[in-house]
């Protein structure tokens, strides 16, 4: 009896745990291997307790190898003891144990699994499997002739409960079963006292391999069809388990007694199992959730195996009476041999270092403590294990001569070679098919003469075939006009989409100049406006005071009625222009709206006939159809051609009906859409067509009317101008009237004193002379005050010459004040003028004015200015006076004008 020998694999940590940054938990004697001292500590606490008070958990096993173990290492130590019991004639299993990810299949094949062509021999990651077929034919090939063996191999994979050959490429394999048998020594099954209880699997395929390399070749096949797939914890992840199974059968030296040679079987067990992690942990999900719930399964009854012959093993139940579950999976079944059972077994426990697996690998590593307990019955040199010479080889000479028929059938591809289960299996599928043969030709039977029957109905209904194609070929031709009319119905769009644009372009242009002009109209309007009315206003106020002040007046009021009226009527107008305007959109958007009515009615009509058109060669079809279906149905026909018609109808039919339709659908949506944008496009353009004509009528109506108002202006100015010059002549004759009378009578008065002044000089002369005169005495007295009236007349006389130097003065501003006005007034009335005394004038004005008296006035005032003898005058006063009587005539001013003069000369 012995224990399973139990060794723990701890792996360094990989790129993932790295990358989480997840720390090592685990404790190893040593990083590569220790037997002497092999032990397992976890620390629980590691990231929350101070290196003093970590808290080691501890296993016990029988082997620990660290990261820096390699393959070779392993295979040495785990495999090496086990492989030699098994060419010993020992059953031997080993088994890969642990989460996922931990090297279980790396520790059982190797790292290159995935590769097809592996040279195991010379590599330094082969597993156990590849190094055990290596150490196999290294063992055996030597012995040469001298012995006598034969090597098979065999691969399955249990996966979701379901057993899989590997090795098996038959698309439809064979259901594998496993089934305990009693074998005998001579081969017969049924003497049961001399035989023990195997277990075997029904269909498996054995391959016999005479090297190593055959025995790759098996490995890669099975492993490449193994099922993978991919978890959160592992990429390529296993979640299957596989067992790799080494039969050997070898030449037993001595016999049975019967002379008949014996030869040894032995088997070796390399299982690589699924990975043991929690569901919930490697996220898998619906099919991997019933994978992951399968794997527990199997792994769960692994695991109560294990506890109860760990159980076993420590009680003192010397009837061993306590019940194992082997029978509760397949995994245990077909371990049963291996743990608990007659082979000698190791257990290798993946784990992984890293923190975050911490649960993962507790769970392990109480596993394979559990197992450590279980203890084995290796039974070398058993009846069961020993098989006669003449069994082997006619196994082996059936299998040969089947593989010879095999190959022969296949060569001359006229017959399969099967062997005898195979046999009974397929005569036994062969009678339940031969069964299903005769109703599949009882129902040819039923369905020929349905088909005879189809084919009367057929030649009968030709011509509705006929009249359907018919009817399809119009359908289609149909389809094709409405497809050629929806070309062109596009292509008119695109034309008018074309025509709105360029008259968009116009309208916006036609706009734009619009506003422009409209803008030059309305400044050369308002400048028009603003120069008139600033030159009246500068004559209104230079002339208000004036003689002809009531005139002006009256011009002025006028003139600003005029102005009022004007500008009255050109709000009027443009009010007008406003009411024409809207009236005119009023009146012409009913007839856009009518017509858009029309063509959308009409458009409306066209499309309900296409509709309608439709609809009738729908119905039409569908009449046909159904015509054509009941016929089908009435005769009771199932025979397919009803499904093909039916298809075709469907298919070629219907289908282009519909998609017709829906083409339709989209045509005439698209149709109404562009139209309507159509219409406010050209609803738009055409109001601003009316806009622009009515805006240009308008503009016409203005200019004409401000050539009116130009002329009148230019009328009325000349008339201010003409009425302006006669009163200002009529002023400057009133003014040299009174500077001739004023010089006359000053000149006469001059005289009239000098005279008298000599006169009373002379009278005074000789009244001085006379000094006894008394009054000569009186004029001595007197002589002072004489003097006083000589000087105020000197006096008088200085005033009157400044009188009348402001006089001349103010001949000279009224003279420039009319050429001023002349000048003011000439670039309202026209453009042509003429030059008078360096001044510009009007050719309008009248005869009279081209020789204005002004001048002959100012010529006639400077001889009066040059004799500097003037008497004292004070004639700006005598102006205001004048102002202040504006209503007087001028014979009456003047009149006046005199009364003050001889009033100041005389008094
Ligand atoms: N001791 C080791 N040394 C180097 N690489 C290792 C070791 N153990 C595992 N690996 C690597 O870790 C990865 C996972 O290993 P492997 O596929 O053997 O895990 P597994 O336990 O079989 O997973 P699964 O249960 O999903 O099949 C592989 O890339 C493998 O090469």
């Amino acid at each position: 009896m012995s224990n399973i020998q139990v060794a723990v694999r701890c792996r360094g940590r990989n790129d993932k745990e790295v990358a989480a940054k997840s720390p090592i938990v685990i404790d190893l004697p040593n990083d590569t291997f220790s037997v002497t001292d092999p032990y397992v500590s976890i620390n629980h606490n590691y990231t929350t307790q101070t290196v003093s008070s970590f808290n080691y958990k501890t296993y016990k096993v029988d082997q620990v190898y660290g990261s820096q173990a390699d393959q070779n290492l392993i295979f040495e130590k785990v495999a090496l003891p086990l492989f030699n019991d098994f060419l010993q004639g020992s059953n031997v299993t080993i088994l890969a144990y642990g989460q996922t990810g931990t090297g279980k299949t790396f520790t059982m094949c190797g790292g290159e699994q995935k590769n097809s062509n592996v040279d195991y021999k010379h590599s330094e990651t082969a597993g156990i499997i590849p190094r055990v077929l290596i150490e196999l034919f290294n063992k055996l090939e030597p012995e040469g002739a001298a012995s006598d063996y034969v090597v098979k191999c065999s691969f399955l994979e249990l996966y979701n409960e379901d057993l899989k050959d590997l090795l098996n490429d038959d698309e439809k394999p064979a259901k594998l079963r496993i089934y305990e048998s009693t074998v005998a020594a001579n081969g017969n099954k049924k003497e049961a006292g001399k035989a023990s209880k195997t277990i075997s699997i029904q269909n498996l395929r054995e391959e016999s391999i005479s090297s190593c390399q055959d025995g790759f070749q098996i490995l890669q096949k099975g492993l490449l069809k193994r099922k993978t797939a991919s978890t959160k914890l592992n990429d390529v992840s296993s979640r299957s388990h596989t067992l790799f199974t080494i039969n050997l059968y070898r030449n037993q030296p001595g016999s049975d007694g019967t002379g008949s040679q014996l030869f040894k079987v032995s088997k070796m067990n390399l299982v690589d199992l699924a990975g043991s992690e929690n569901i919930y942990r490697s996220g898998a999900q619906n099919q991997r959730a019933k994978e992951a719930g399968s794997i527990n399964q199997s792994l769960l009854t692994l695991g109560r195996v294990i506890n109860s012959l760990s159980e076993l093993a420590n009680s003192s139940n010397a009837d061993n009476t306590f019940h194992i579950p082997y029978r509760e999976s397949k995994l245990t079944r077909l371990l049963q041999d291996s743990i608990g059972g007659c082979t000698k077994t190791s257990l290798i426990a993946t784990i992984s270092p890293a923190k975050i697996n911490i649960d993962e690998t507790i769970s392990t590593l109480d596993y394979a403590c559990k197992a450590k307990n279980i203890k084995n019955l290796p039974q070398s040199g058993h009846d069961s294990d020993l098989i006669m010479k003449r069994v082997l080889v006619k196994n082996l000479s059936q299998e040969i001569a089947k593989l010879n028929f095999d190959l022969i059938a296949t060569r001359n591809k006229n017959g399969i070679w099967l062997n005898e289960d195979n046999y009974n299996a397929i005569m036994e599928e062969n009678e339940s098919l031969k069964a299903s043969l005769k109703e599949s030709n009882l129902q040819n039977e039923s369905l020929n003469s349905k088909i005879s029957q189809f084919e009367v109905f057929k030649a009968n209904n030709e011509n509705n075939i006929k009249k359907l194609r018919e009817q399809i070929n119009k359908q289609v031709g149909i389809n094709e006009e409405l497809s050629n009319e929806s070309t062109s119905l596009k292509s008119y769009i695109v034309s008018k989409d074309e025509e709105i644009k360029q008259l968009s372009e116009q309208l916006v242009k036609a706009n734009e100049k619009f506003s422009s002009t409209t803008n030059q109209l309305v400044k050369v309007i308002y400048r028009n406006l603003d120069t008139s009315i600033n030159s009246i206003q500068d004559i209104l106020s230079q002339y208000n005071n004036s003689a002809n002040g009531e005139t002006l007046f009256t011009f002025n009021t006028q003139l600003t009625g005029n102005i009022e009226n004007f500008r009255k009527s050109l709000e009027e107008k443009i009010a007008e222009i406003n009411d024409n305007l809207a009236n005119s959109l009023l009146q012409d958007l009913p007839y856009f709206l009518e017509k858009y009515n029309e063509n959308y009615d009409k458009l409306s009509t066209l499309i309900s006939s296409l509709n309608s058109q439709l609809m009738q060669n729908l119905s039409d079809l569908k009449v046909a159809n159904d015509k054509l279906s009941g016929y089908i149905i009435e005769d009771h026909l199932n025979y397919n051609a009803q499904e093909l018609i039916s298809q075709l109808i469907e298919t070629k039919v219907s289908s282009q009906l519909t998609k017709l339709h829906e083409k339709m659908d989209k045509s005439i949506a698209t149709i109404l859409r562009d139209s309507k944008q159509n219409y406010k496009k050209l609803f738009e353009t055409s109001i601003s067509q009316i806009s622009q004509e009515l805006i240009e009528s308008e503009r016409n109506e203005i200019s004409k009317r401000e050539k009116n108002w130009s002329t009148e202006t230019s009328r009325v100015l000349n008339v201010i101008d003409s009425q302006m010059y006669e009163a200002r002549q009529e002023e400057v004759e009133q003014s040299k009237a009174i500077f001739d009378s004023l010089s006359m009578s000053t000149t006469e008065r001059l005289t009239d004193l000098k005279n008298k002044t000599t006169e009373n000089l002379s009278k005074l002369t000789e009244l001085v002379s006379n000094e006894e005169n008394p009054k000569v005495s009186l004029l001595q007295r007197n002589l002072p005050c004489l003097e006083d009236i000589s000087k105020n007349i000197q006096l008088n006389d200085i005033k009157i010459r400044d009188s009348l130097t402001t006089i001349d003065k103010s001949l000279q501003d009224i003279k420039q004040f009319d050429a001023k006005q002349a000048f003011k007034l000439s670039p309202v009335r026209g453009s042509k003028q003429i030059e008078i005394d360096g001044l510009k004038r009007s050719p309008s004005r009248s005869p009279s004015y081209s020789n204005p008296p002004s001048r002959t006035a100012s010529r006639q005032i400077s001889p009066i200015k040059t004799a500097g003898t003037l008497a004292r005058t004070k004639i700006p006063q005598l102006n205001r006076s004048l102002d202040n009587k504006e209503n007087q005539g001028p014979s009456q001013k003047r009149r006046r004008v005199l009364q003050q003069v001889d009033n100041f000369l005389h008094g």
